[in-house]
């Protein structure tokens, strides 16, 4: 195994908070080890246009507080291309780097699997996404905050929905996946939950609504992932009132502000472990690989099985949500 003396590392795709803690734990640690760390700066797209930086322990204080990323981030068509990568991979070898640490979703280890592979660079992952959506591991960094943001929004629309006895649908993110949704809708009460991963047809959310309104509830809510299979929420809203206008239904979209803010102490935690593990794994000669946390203990998944295995909604938790609507 070739002696490590330099690592890069770069945030890629959505912020999430906890993203500057997985940061400064790669930094410190990398100190820690006298291995030299650069930091590549809008992720992908940085490697492309020679946008690189030497860290040391100072370039990172007083950010494990921080939401957002210091290495700023991006989604870079470049680096889909095969030209792009060939850039990157010249200012990899202009600036002597010999590994790269990854932090980001399915989308950035996608594009580290396929660079590992066509340069024989060591890449290592580490699980940065609100969406939760990476299979390998229980939670992504800055899915905790996401989630008590979410929380805290709807338990004030709540209120005014209460005191109008009003019907909310509320738009949360989640492309692809409905773990946002599901496990906000249960900490906060919603009365239904609309899933990529569970396809609701309009007459069944229907019957379920009708339901509702037919306790005479002081208020509905209905949390909707943004990819799931209905269309747009306001379209959904739109037809919701036309056919009940009594429901008076009234549409939020959360949108960015879910991926903002300060991390929770579960994201601070678990970003300055993977942080850690991440330079630990590098250093065992470990490549293509996420480090990810499963029942408190590290787990090395190789990306392919990270990206194409399916991390499953928890039916317990789906199942909640009918049985305490009533
Ligand atoms: N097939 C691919 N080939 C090369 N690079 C890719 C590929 N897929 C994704 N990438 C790179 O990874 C970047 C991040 O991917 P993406 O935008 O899907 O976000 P992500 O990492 O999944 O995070 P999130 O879903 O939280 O926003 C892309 O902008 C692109 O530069
Ligand atoms: O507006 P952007 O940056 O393209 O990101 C939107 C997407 O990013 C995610 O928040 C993940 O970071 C998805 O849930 C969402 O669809
Ligand atoms: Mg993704």
């Amino acid at each position: 195994m070739k002696k490590l003396n330099k690592i890069g590392v770069l945030t890629s795709g959505g912020d999430a908070p906890g993203m500057n803690a997985a940061i400064r734990a790669v930094v410190r640690k990398c100190f820690y080890e006298k291995i030299e760390i650069v930091g590549v700066v809008k992720g992908y797209q940085g490697l492309i246009d020679d946008n690189i930086r030497l860290l040391d322990p100072s370039s990172v204080s007083g950010i494990l507080k921080e939401g957002g990323t210091i290495l700023k981030s991006a989604r870079s068509k470049d680096f889909r291309t095969k030209e792009g990568r060939g850039k990157a991979y010249i200012n990899i070898l202009k600036h002597g780097i010999d590994a790269l640490i990854v932090i980001g979703g399915d989308g950035t280890f996608t594009g580290a699997n396929i660079f590992g592979e066509e340069f024989n660079i060591p890449v290592v992952g580490i699980p940065g996404t609100i969406d939760n959506d990476l299979y390998g591991t229980d939670l992504t960094i800055g899915y905790d905050t996401a989630l008590n943001t979410v929380v805290e929004a709807v338990d004030k629309i709540r209120d005014t929905a209460t005191a109008h006895s009003r019907l909310f649908f509320i738009e949360v993110m989640g492309r692809d996946a409905g773990f946002i949704a599901l496990s906000a809708g249960v900490a906060s009460g919603a009365e239904v939950v609309l899933l990529p991963e569970k396809p609701t047809s309009y007459d069944e959310l229907k019957g379920f609504l009708e339901k509702q309104y037919s306790y005479q509830k002081e208020s509905s809510i209905v949390l909707v992932a943004e990819g799931e299979n209905m269309g747009s929420t306001l379209d959904i809203a739109n037809r919701v009132n036309e056919e009940h206008p009594e429901y008076d239904a009234r549409v939020t979209i959360l949108g960015h502000l879910q991926r903002g803010g300060s991390p929770t102490v579960v994201d601070r935690i678990l970003a300055s472990e993977l942080g850690v593990a991440a330079v630990d794994a590098l250093l065992e000669g470990q490549n293509s690989i996420m480090v990810g946390m499963v029942k408190d203990e590290i787990e090395y998944v190789p990306f392919i099985k990270a990206i194409k295995n399916k991390k499953n909604v928890n039916s317990r938790l789906l199942n909640l949500i009918s049985v305490l609507s009533g």
